[in-house]
């Protein structure tokens, strides 16, 4: 064995925490177009005449490429065969087309007359562009999360992925806060006075960062190249190549499975809950349209600080396993109070998003880096991505679900263009999502005690 002689650049600190920052941006400006169109779910019903059907479809449009043309899967394999810079640059494209088309759509730039298989043609196509987008926000997620552990494997591993997520949560944040008031800025004053916002005008805002994002990873896949190059010349341990077999492994580990559904149910009563917690501010909460993003914006504002403070904690003290218990018991309290028909009042709406905030920093800070305690360095790159896969099917249905029980079961009064809707079913929905979660991390404990993958060490090795 050839003696280490160089310092490695992820020894230094500058280099590893440059990268990340580098990475996170672009998966920042994934995540602002990922929410963007939630809090103009109004008035995309009273401007554009959608219903929360269309809406749910629109929505759930994000996962259809991943999940049933198996792009993650595809894009999983191509990670570990092609390696980070070829994936996430082409990941970043497809981001890039994604949301062009998405714009173009919401914009009446491109334009088709009539329906498209029963449903509006707008709708139709910004929910392609959405879904081309979805392929894209998402490998690049894998790729991020890959170049985590390449970076900081043995050092502040959970601390990087929980500031990652707190950074693209930041993006999600943006989504929330400054969307309509950006719509606003660019509206149209109408005869009464009031401003009809433009629903376009943060699609392009989006666009725009989306293209940033696209540079900032370009410029990584420089040192990316660096870093390889040293660990060829240091003789450092190489990853071995990736071979079928590899997907097979991962699905016969017990632990995998375990993480894949906890991670469907738990993100499937919080990313599809988004999409519409603006609108439940506004039915349930009586808070006015154009200031009711602001307190969804709370959840991810919540999970900036949050997510590496736990994960800080994961690396130094371990408690994995529990940490991602105590998380799914808050979500099951959160959304139970929701749907309860009391204290209909926006501070109570507030408070339960803080809370909302904390287990969603609580579980994915302990989740995401404890996959490589259950998989092999070299299947991460397909874990990552068969996880995700797992994810999408949520991420996907879910939305088009709640969308669909809003329009038949909830309606207050069966008129199109005024949203008028009783969230109590979805929110019992969002609970048994909770609940499911809790009993599937419970059950990752046990495992974790009889298979020793280690979910309550700390992750920094003395
Ligand atoms: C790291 C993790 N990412 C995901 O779960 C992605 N599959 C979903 C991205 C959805 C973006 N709103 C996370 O964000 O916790």
């Amino acid at each position: 064995m050839t003696e280490k002689l160089e310092k490695m650049m992820n020894d230094s600190k500058a280099m590893r925490w440059g990268v990340l920052t580098l990475v996170a941006f672009t998966m920042l400006c994934g995540y602002f177009l990922t929410d963007v169109m939630a809090p103009l779910k109004p008035m995309l019903e009273a401007q554009l005449l959608w219903d929360s059907m269309d809406y749910g479809i629109f929505t759930s449009a994000y996962g259809w490429f991943n999940v049933f043309l198996l792009m993650l899967i595809f894009g999983g394999i191509i990670l570990d065969k092609m390696g980070v810079r070829f994936t996430g640059m082409s990941a970043c494209i497809l981001m890039v087309i994604g949301c062009a088309l998405k714009y173009c759509a919401i914009a009446g730039h491109i334009t088709i007359d009539g329906t498209i298989l029963g449903m509006k043609s707008q709708v139709v196509l910004a929910a392609v562009g959405y879904a081309i987008f979805g392929v894209g926000v998402e490998i690049a997620g894998i790729t991020v999360s890959k170049i985590i552990v390449k970076w900081f494997k043995g050092k502040e591993l959970a601390l990087a992925m929980g500031l990652e997520m707190a950074t693209a949560r930041l993006g999600t944040m943006l989504a929330m806060s400054v969307t309509i008031p950006f719509a606003k800025l660019f509206g149209t004053t109408m005869p009464d006075g009031s401003i009809q916002p433009d629903i376009p005008a943060p699609l392009l805002l989006c666009l725009v960062m989306l293209c940033i994002g696209a540079v900032g990873f370009f410029i990584y896949t420089f040192i990316d190249r660096k870093f390889d190059e040293q660990q060829n010349e240091e003789n450092m341990e190489q990853e071995e190549p990736f071979r079928a077999k590899d997907i097979f492994l991962v699905i016969a580990n017990k632990g995998f499975w375990l993480i894949a559904l906890l991670c469907v149910l738990f993100y499937s009563a919080v990313f599809p809950f988004l999409k519409y917690a603006t609108d439940l501010m506004v039915n349930k909460y009586e808070v006015d349209a154009s200031l009711a993003g602001m307190i969804p914006a709370l959840l991810p504002l919540g999970t900036l600080f949050l997510t590496p403070f736990f994960g800080n904690l994961y690396d130094r003290k371990g408690k994995g396993a529990t940490i991602m218990i105590i998380g799914a018991m808050m979500l099951i309290a959160v959304h139970f109070l929701f749907a309860l028909p009391l204290l209909n009042e926006w501070w109570f709406a507030t408070f339960l998003m803080i809370v909302l905030g904390v287990a969603f920093s609580l579980v994915p800070s302990a989740m995401w880096p404890s996959v490589p305690k259950v998989i092999p360095e070299k299947q991460l790159g397909t874990a990552y991505a068969l996880i995700f896969w797992v994810q999408n099917w949520g991420l996907m249905g879910v939305p088009a679900l709640i969308g669909w029980v809003l329009n038949t079961y909830c309606r207050l009064d069966g008129e199109v263009g005024t949203s008028a809707y009783d969230y109590t079913l979805p929110m019992y929905i969002f609970t048994g999502f909770g609940v499911a979660a809790l009993f599937v991390a419970l059950l990752l404990k046990r495992e974790d005690k009889k298979c020793g993958y280690g979910l309550e060490e700390p992750n920094i090795q003395k």
